[in-house]
């Protein structure tokens, strides 16, 4: 992996300096992302109005933007903080939750694409539909390989000149140029609602902690998840108490455990 640091280093100095991240997520998520981002050491503020939306990306180190519960004065607050995210050299991530289903949500992404999210976080059917491909999915959960959307994101992470992370049983995160691919997690992660959600609002923590190394600081979030998924299945029953296990897993891994064991590989 060609990164300035690893995984753990990156964990560590996230944990040494939480980052303070502005998370525009969905209903279904945020509870669950700002557990997620608290577990695992950063510093969540679930900030959406568009009255103010802008004036606090200014306040925050990261942005992500998630569309899964969308209306109109959404748009307008994710807009708002997209542009002073951007126009401040903040990293910021874009979560295109089902953006296929409805021509709303379509055109909230095109609009937010062209505003140049530094990082895209998606399942396979999001990333395949996102490229322009023929996509399986319909709901929020994927329907499709992520083997099948490896291409879409390499060509999307050129054409946004963005990293592109696609997630799944395996995961897969290019710039256009570097491609890994990172194993690990549980089968039981997706019966869980929102862990993707959540995951974009890890991915915003890493990079408000290395803005220098996107491609990096989405590797580290993604193993992050990994490990932490391996470990919490260890002793989960199902969904409900792999939820709360998993939690845990993330508050109690530490950098040391996360270089040892992460599976990053490659592609
Ligand atoms: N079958 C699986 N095996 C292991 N990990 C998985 C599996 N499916 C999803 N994950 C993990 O679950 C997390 C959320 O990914 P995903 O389910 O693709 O997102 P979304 O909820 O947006 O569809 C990621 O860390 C991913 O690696
Ligand atoms: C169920 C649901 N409905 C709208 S957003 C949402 C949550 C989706 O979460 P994730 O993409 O992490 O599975
Ligand atoms: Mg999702």
């Amino acid at each position: 992996m060609q990164t300035r640091s690893t995984p753990g280093a990156m964990l560590k100095a996230m944990r040494e300096k939480p980052p303070l991240v502005q998370c525009i997520t969905n209903y279904v998520a945020m509870n669950v992302a700002a557990n997620v981002l608290l577990a695992a050491g950063a510093s969540p503020a679930m900030v959406h109005a568009a009255e103010e939306a802008g004036e606090f990306a200014g306040l925050a180190s990261a942005l992500t933007v998630n569309i899964g519960t969308l209306s109109t004065q959404w748009i307008d607050g994710m807009q708002a903080a997209a542009k002073a995210a951007t126009s401040a050299g903040k990293p910021w991530v874009l979560d295109p939750v089902a953006h296929y289903a409805t021509a709303f949500r379509r055109d909230a992404v095109a609009a937010l694409l062209a505003l140049k999210p530094t990082i895209i976080r998606g399942n396979a059917s999001e990333i395949i539909a996102l490229a322009g491909g023929e996509s399986r999915g319909q709901g929020v959960d994927s329907r499709d390989p992520v083997e099948q959307a490896e291409g879409s994101a390499r060509w999307l992470a050129e054409r946004q000149q963005a990293v592109v992370a696609v997630t799944g049983a395996v995961d897969f995160v290019t710039d256009g140029e570097r491609a890994v691919r990172i194993t690990g997690g549980s089968a039981l992660m997706p019966q869980v609602t929102a862990l993707g959600c959540s995951l974009t609002c890890l991915v915003g923590a890493f990079a408000a902690t290395v803005p220098e190394d996107l491609f990096g600081a989405t590797v580290a979030a993604l193993a992050t998840f990994a490990i932490a998924g391996e470990e919490a299945a260890l002793g989960a029953a199902g969904p409900g108490s792999f939820a709360w296990r998993f939690l845990d897993a993330l508050n109690a891994l530490d950098a040391e455990t996360l270089d040892a064991r992460a599976r990053i590989s490659a592609a």
